[in-house]
């Protein structure tokens, strides 16, 4: 196959762990006999140091001539002053509705090697496989009107929780689709005891129900789903949320698993290029040490190959390797120290743990070759 990519390293750790996951994708490529064509954008505060602009023209239109895009993180302290148009954070934005990628995936998965390496009790942990559908190109982060203005008490300030029945009706249906092919178990989470985006939204959910038959829809209001997520993930599987909703609960989710430096994502439309990237940011206090952890990105390399290029072996393939090369021990220092059979008090940077992986890749393709043979 041969598949065009878009890059956005962006900010902080994100060029350091998208260099890892281009090379991810240039073995598995090999490995496979795919041509993967990569063609780098800026994005972010580099765009705006070097652009004037967080989401540079040329990058909207690399991401739409592209399949998949590739995107590493944005943001950091440099550009923290700015004006909200000169954000880093807008560029992203800007590209997730430039792409109109309603649907984020974000998959919350534990490995068993590293049940020890999350701070909440193995019996809590252990088997956690939830995925997050949120929605990602409404609510508050793009609702109108929004700024600040002079008032008689000071300074007045509007954000705007706006939603249509359409866009609520299309990440439900997702939600919906995704609980039938899983366990059939679909959470709804919202705020509908206060708010009435939230009671819109359940009506519609109650409504959508009547055609899912073989799914049972329970409901959550969004402050107790935050408590039940970390007292007991393993009740949850498929859970739709709105944007801002899903952004937190999926952070504090990323507890269970170890660290946030394993968790992929997914941002997908109606069949235009999706965007993949891992569900941390910038990472300021750790950007060009070498210590990140590769992973979260180079699982996103997963997601692109299964959900833009229907490669679902080579996805497949790509979360082996991972799990192969945690089983041998290796950690980043985010999971080092904590877990049975680590490495213990010596973690391995960037740049080795990813090499471990695309070493694995080989490795993994190579049994599934001689089993299939
Ligand atoms: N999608 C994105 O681009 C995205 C996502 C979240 C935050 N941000 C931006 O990133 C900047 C920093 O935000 P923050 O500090 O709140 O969140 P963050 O996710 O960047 O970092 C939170 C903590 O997790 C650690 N961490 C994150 N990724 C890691 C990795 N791969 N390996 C090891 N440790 C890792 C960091 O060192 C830090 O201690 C902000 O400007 C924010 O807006 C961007
Ligand atoms: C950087 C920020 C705009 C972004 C979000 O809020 O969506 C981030 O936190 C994320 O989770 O991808
Ligand atoms: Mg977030």
């Amino acid at each position: 196959m041969h598949a065009k990519i878009a890059v956005l390293p962006g900010d902080g750790i994100g060029p350091e762990v998208t260099t890892e996951a281009v090379a991810l994708l240039q073995v598995v490529a090999e490995v496979y006999g795919h041509q993967f064509e990569f063609e780098q954008g800026l994005i972010g505060g580099s765009a705006i140091d070097d652009a004037g602009t967080p989401l540079p023209d040329a990058t909207l239109a690399l991401a739409k001539a592209s399949q998949g895009v590739l995107l590493g993180a944005v943001g950091g302290p440099k550009w923290d002053k700015e004006p909200a148009s000169r954000r880093p954070e807008t560029g992203l934005l800007g590209l997730r509705k430039g792409l109109e990628v309603f649907a984020n995936l974000r998959p919350i998965t534990v490995f068993p090697e590293l049940v020890d390496a999350s701070p909440l009790k193995r019996e809590v942990v252990d088997g956690v496989d939830m995925l997050i559908v949120r929605e990602l190109t409404g609510g508050l982060y793009f609702g109108q009107p929004r700024g600040r203005s002079a008032g008689k008490g000071g300074i007045e300030v509007v954000d705007t929780l706006q939603y249509s029945e359409h866009e609520i009706r299309r990440i439900l249906q997702l939600g919906f689709e995704i609980a039938s092919q899983r366990s059939g178990n679909l959470t709804s989470v919202d705020k509908a005891n206060v708010l009435e985006s939230s009671r819109v939204w359940r009506e519609l959910a109650e409504a959508m129900a009547v055609d899912y038959p073989g799914v049972t829809l329970s409901h959550q209001l969004v402050d107790s789903a935050a408590m039940q997520i970390v007292q007991n993930p393993k009740r949850f599987d498929v859970v739709v949320t709105e944007n801002l909703f899903g952004d937190i609960l999926s952070d504090e989710a990323a507890v269970i698993t170890g660290s946030i430096g394993l968790l992929p994502s997914a941002s997908l439309g109606a069949g235009g290029p999706g965007i993949y990237e891992p569900i941390h940011g910038s990472a300021p206090d750790i950007a060009g040490k070498g210590v990140a952890n590769p992973l979260a990105t180079m699982l996103s390399c997963a997601m692109l190959l299964r959900h833009s290029l229907s490669l679902e072996v080579e996805a497949q393939v790509i979360e082996e390797a991972v799990k192969r090369v945690l089983a041998e021990g290796a950690r980043t220092a985010d999971l080092a120290g904590q877990s049975i059979g680590s490495t213990g008090n010596s973690p391995i940077g960037t740049q080795e743990m990813a090499k471990r992986v695309r070493e694995a890749v080989k490795r993994v393709a190579e049994d599934r070759a001689k089993n299939a043979g």
